[in-house]
């Protein structure tokens, strides 16, 4: 069975998604880190400036689909992966898995994403008006977003008041 993890920035997906992958003996896949290796490593903000952001959501598609047809997996999506072309049906699609939306507040999606010095730096905006940590961006998108998520998702799990090992705590009796 697969566990697929979807929600925006900061909710969580790759940190919680390694833990549950340990606790549950599966293997753990991010689809960022496979579409970062297909450009040689490099930062997604270095990517989307010169490669593009289609090209980035080109080659996280292809990805998504890959990660999709393997077994016992966790799989932490990116944020804007089920809002690309065919994605949200194929994530609903997927044979034995489940799929769990972390939902989670936009302020507090804000001062997880700016906390994280490493998300900061690699995270491009994806408005291009606002910074990827502000309210006002995760605010706009998140309303684009979340009716998808919900929509895909078999389990909806608000991350805003819990610690990550809660989180996995709580997946992990309940869900899986
Ligand atoms: N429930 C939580 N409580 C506190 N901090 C969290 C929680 N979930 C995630 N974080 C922190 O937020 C940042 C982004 O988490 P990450 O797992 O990279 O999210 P995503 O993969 O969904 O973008 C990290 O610094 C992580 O430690
Ligand atoms: O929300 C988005 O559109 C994106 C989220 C990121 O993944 P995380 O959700 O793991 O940060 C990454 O795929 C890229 O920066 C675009
Ligand atoms: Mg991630």
């Amino acid at each position: 069975m697969n566990i697929i993890l979807m929600g925006y920035r900061g909710s969580g997906k790759t940190s919680i998604g390694k833990k549950i992958a340990d606790q549950t003996w599966k293997d753990f896949v991010d689809t960022d880190t496979e579409v970062v290796k297909r450009f040689d490593g490099r930062s997604i903000a270095d990517i989307w400036e010169t490669d593009g952001e289609p090209a980035f959501r080109a080659a996280e598609v292809e990805v998504a689909k890959q990660c999709l047809g393997r077994d016992n997996h966790v799989i932490a999506l990116g944020g804007g992966t089920v809002m690309q072309d065919g994605v949200a049906d194929l994530v609903k699609a997927a044979p034995d898995a489940i799929r769990i939306y972390l939902n989670c507040k936009p302020a507090v999606l804000a001062e997880r994403i700016a906390a994280d010095a490493a998300s900061t730096a690699a995270r491009p905006s994806l408005t291009g008006t606002a910074a990827a940590s502000s309210v006002e961006e995760i605010t706009a998108v998140l309303e684009e977003r979340d009716p998808v998520y919900k929509d895909v998702a078999d389990v909806v799990f608000d991350v805003s008041y819990v610690d990550i090992p809660a989180a996995v705590a709580y997946l992990t009796r309940h869900h899986l």
